[in-house]
């Protein structure tokens, strides 16, 4: 039993407060991955799981016990950082067994677990090299390596890959996914990278602001956000928004030049709303509301960017490349059932 439980965990850094109040459980064998806007406390969350700050108030439990005070040490994580951290003047083998030697283990178990991490890892050809002589991508391994000779229950990963370029990172994103089915571990992750909380999580969490948004599977949180900052926030790329307001049973939204019919229902006073549509579900046609602003071809799908009449501006995901030419005058296609309605104060979701 290994899974992580934050009961109402608070931190302050002096006066200001940056976590408010957390609560989650992290499933045995579980994958949550945190992500959030830069400085919403992602990263704190995680150093205080792993022991690396102190826990203001509230309780972390791991494996069922109570560690909120406990060392680093007893708490059966290990933390895998972007840095890598690694000794430069010890071998591969060396710096993975290094927390093994430090806690007393005898040389043969350390070379065994060692041994076992550099198969798991891929890394048996590597393991008398010193870290300036091995690639990034290597590097991470390692990392990743020393994490797993220790037999944590919870490995914690700080954006490990985020040193990496962008065809290591995916290599070393398909090597985890890997990792966590070989051996099972419950495995706390902090991104920016949309791709890899959507596909190494089994549950991601949103953090904004020191507070939790919202909690799901990735493709529950894609499909059915609670609220705009998640819909906006998970999908890539993000989802636009049009000002909209619901008057005499229907949705008037400025920048589409009159209704729309969706399938939600509508508030009756007036209010004022968001409709929410995500690039991917939205088409050109011939028409006359927008003006094509900028495309962008990536081969597989292009992007064409518009701006309407009162400046609004939206993205089109088309499907390999676009037709649309900068200047051009372009009307959009918009499936009612695939929008999403918010209220642009409260910001939750009217369903
Ligand atoms: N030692 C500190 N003293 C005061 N404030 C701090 C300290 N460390 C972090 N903070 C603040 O706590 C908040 C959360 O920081 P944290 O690094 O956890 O965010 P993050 O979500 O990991 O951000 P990023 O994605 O940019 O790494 C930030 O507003 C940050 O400025």
């Amino acid at each position: 039993m290994s899974g992580v439980e934050l009961s109402n965990v608070i931190k302050k850094y002096g006066e200001t407060q940056v976590i408010h109040g957390i609560d989650l459980a992290i499933g045995d064998g579980e994958f949550a991955v945190f992500v959030g806007p830069s400085g919403c406390g992602k990263s704190t969350l995680l150093r205080m799981i792993a022991g690396l700050e102190e826990t203001t108030s509230g309780r972390i439990d791991i494996g069922g016990a109570d560690v909120t005070r406990a060392d680093p040490a007893d708490r059966g994580v290990a933390m895998v950082f972007q840095t890598y951290a690694l000794y430069p003047h010890m071998t591969v083998r060396e710096n993975m067994g290094f927390g093994l030697r430090m806690t007393g283990h005898p040389k043969p178990e350390i070379d065994s677990k060692v041994d076992e991490a550099a198969r798991i890892l891929q890394l048996d050809e590597l393991l008398d090299r010193k870290p300036a002589a091995l690639s990034g991508g290597q590097r991470q391994r390692v990392a990743i390596g020393r994490a797993i000779t220790r037999g944590p229950e919870v490995f914690l990963f700080d954006e490990p890959l985020s040193n990496l370029d962008a065809e290591l990172r995916v290599e070393m994103r398909v090597e985890i996914a890997r990792l966590h089915k070989e051996i099972g571990a419950t495995m706390i992750y902090v991104t920016h990278d949309q791709v890899e909380a959507m596909t190494l999580a089994d549950k991601i969490v949103v953090l904004r602001k020191g507070r939790i948004e919202q909690v799901g599977a990735p493709l529950d949180l894609y499909r059915d956000p609670d609220n705009r900052f998640v819909a906006g926030f998970i999908g890539s790329p993000s989802m636009n928004f049009l000002d909209a307001t619901a008057r005499d049973g229907a949705l008037h939204v400025p920048a589409l030049g009159g209704t729309l019919d969706v399938p939600q229902t509508l508030p009756g006073d007036g209010r004022a709303l968001s409709l929410g549509l995500r690039p991917e579900h939205l088409w050109l046609e011939d028409g006359d509301t927008f003006t094509v602003d900028l495309t962008e071809a990536l081969g597989g799908v292009s992007y064409a960017y518009l701006k309407a009449a009162d400046g609004t501006r939206l993205i089109v995901e088309e499907r390999g490349d676009t037709r649309a030419k900068i200047g051009d005058r372009v009307a959009l296609g918009v499936d009612p059932a695939k929008t999403m309605l918010f209220d642009a104060e409260t910001e939750l979701r009217i369903r």
